[in-house]
């Protein structure tokens, strides 16, 4: 079975989503998610100059030996950029494998671990009643569990918080990068209020989550983590920036809250101490940023050996094609914990028609062979990429911050 084709489709329904396409002699093809938000351009020259061009007549079942070759290959190895692009090549074999064999990929993968994959969407509000009234309205939708965020007095724009209620939030908002402003004081004065009013009003059975998105000291997040214990959170997401994976030490020492971590992991090794230590209690690497299913199957099957449970990345930027295989992913890995959804709007839906379906606060990934996620290419060329930024996070002073 012979690639004969593989190109990128960039397309904008709403917000950048890269995809790469790739077809074979045997008329079957797949496609994977290339999109790296904000950055989504270098992904596209990367595989349209030093991948797909080494792809054209290599046997597309071969699909270890191909993440071997762009791996060890690029010499380069890991970083953001080349494990997207391997990603996206990874995600469309393995959906031409799964078609080929006439099976889903989660039977492709080894089969069923549960019946259905418990999501968390996401409440914001400007403070912490219109907050409320977002869990609220995710408690009716289904939703189990809740990542809550809100607007901290005193400080102009959170991010993670929709602009209007009712709304999702956008990543990346801005043609060049917004510029916010970060109190951590004000911040940590704060947020346990609102993790005290989502217990009060919707009990003890709702799992409440949070993402601090990379903005304290380890001490700082220590002190944070103590400070919510009562409040019994499903998760601590990004407390402190983890290259340096020693820093969960100390945060470890003074807290019991579960710790995620691992969004901006690109390679198992970015997270090999935070597992082998259990310094962390979920990884949220991916699919698409971390070399596709070949590469983060490895990460989840060492974060088995030390109790680490997946809990995967999934905002808007990340297309219908990831959360498609994510969703097979979660149904058959042993070590599930959660998955994110953040919903597309409709036109996106429509780019991508998918197999997936919500019900009662879970997905199920839908029995059509592959990861069930196809693109409309035609309503997909209506939409022209447009630059778009994430923003950058400065101290009262100016000072540049972590976000
Ligand atoms: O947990 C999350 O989903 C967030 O951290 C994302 O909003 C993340 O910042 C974006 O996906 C970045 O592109
Ligand atoms: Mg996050």
């Amino acid at each position: 079975m012979k690639i004969v084709e593989a190109r990128v489709i960039v397309t904008c329904p709403g917000r950048n989503l890269i995809t790469l396409k790739i077809v074979t002699d045997e008329g079957v093809y797949g496609i994977g998610d290339a999109t790296l938000n904000g950055r989504e351009m270098a992904v596209v020259a990367y595989l349209e100059e030093h991948v797909l061009p080494a792809l054209i007549g290599r046997d597309a079942r071969r699909i270890e030996d191909i993440w071997q070759y762009l791996y060890r290959g690029a010499y380069w190895r890991r970083g953001p950029v080349t494990m997207t692009a391997i990603a996206a090549v990874d995600v469309a074999l393995w959906d031409i494998k799964a078609k080929a064999a006439n099976m889903p990929l989660y039977q492709l993968l080894g089969g069923k671990s549960r019946e259905r994959v418990m999501v968390y969407g996401h409440a914001t509000g400007k403070d912490i009643e219109g907050c409320l009234a977002e869990v609220a309205r995710h408690v009716e939708l289904g939703y189990k569990a809740v990542r809550v965020q809100c607007g901290i007095p005193g400080i102009a724009t959170t991010y993670g918080v929709a602009k209007r209620s009712g709304e999702r939030y956008e990543p990346a908002d801005s043609d060049l990068p917004a510029e916010h402003v970060w109190d951590t004081a004000k911040y940590l004065n704060h947020v346990p209020k609102l993790f005290a009013a989502v217990r009060e009003r919707f009990g003890d059975d709702l799992h409440i989550l949070h993402d601090v998105h990379h903005r304290l000291t380890p001490i700082e997040a220590g002190r944070l983590g103590k400070a919510v214990e009562p409040f019994n959170l499903f998760w601590l997401e990004d407390c402190t920036p983890a290259e340096n994976q020693e820093a969960f030490r100390l945060i470890r020492q003074h807290t019991t809250t579960p710790l995620a971590v691992g969004e901006v992991f690109n390679s198992i090794h970015d997270c090999r101490e935070l597992i082998q230590e259990q310094l962390i209690d979920y990884i949220r690497a991916t699919l698409v940023h971390a070399g596709g299913i070949t590469h983060v199957r490895r990460i989840a099957d060492f974060a088995a050996l030390y109790q680490v449970r997946t809990g995967f990345h999934g905002a808007t930027d990340l297309s219908p094609v990831t959360m498609g295989a994510a969703l097979h992913f979660d149904t058959w890995v042993p070590n599930f914990g959660i998955q994110e959804h953040m919903p597309h709007d409709p036109l996106t839906d429509d780019v991508f028609p998918h197999a997936y379906r919500f019900e009662d606060g879970h997905f199920t990934p839908g029995e059509t062979p592959g990861h069930g996620v196809d693109i409309n290419e035609e309503l997909a060329a209506r939409y022209p990429y447009k630059r778009a930024s994430l923003p950058v996070n400065r101290l009262e002073d100016g000072t540049l911050w972590h976000w």
